[in-house]
């Protein structure tokens, strides 16, 4: 079962050496994909410890990116910090 973290969790996690993103009410620990992410550590670092679903769809990633998406999957955001999502 998904570990349950939240928001309050998540905000601690925003710098180099523990950064976790939201997309989707789900988190994902990208610390170790910093330094290949093809759109540049900053666009991760812009929204470590926050919800980053806007910009992630905003750039309209590949299916790849999404598939890639799942490795990084720590937890789900608790039901009450969760934000009405948005698409896909
Ligand atoms: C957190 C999980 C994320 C993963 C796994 C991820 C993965 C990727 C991948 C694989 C690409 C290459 C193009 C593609 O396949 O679509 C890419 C490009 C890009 N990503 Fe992300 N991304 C993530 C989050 C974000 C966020 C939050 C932003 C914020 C704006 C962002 C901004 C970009 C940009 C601007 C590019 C385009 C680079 C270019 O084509 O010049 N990404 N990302």
């Amino acid at each position: 079962m998904a570990r349950v973290i939240s928001l309050e969790e998540v905000k601690k996690h925003r710098r180099k050496s523990s950064v976790w993103i939201i997309i989707h009410n789900d988190i994902y620990d990208v610390s170790k994909f910093l330094e290949e992410h093809p759109g540049g550590e900053d666009a991760l670092m812009d929204y470590a410890g926050k919800d980053g679903t806007q910009g992630f769809e905003d750039v309209g990633h590949s299916d790849d990116a999404r598939e890639l998406l799942k490795k990084f999957k720590i937890g789900t955001l608790s039901p009450e910090d969760r934000t009405k999502d948005i698409t896909p």
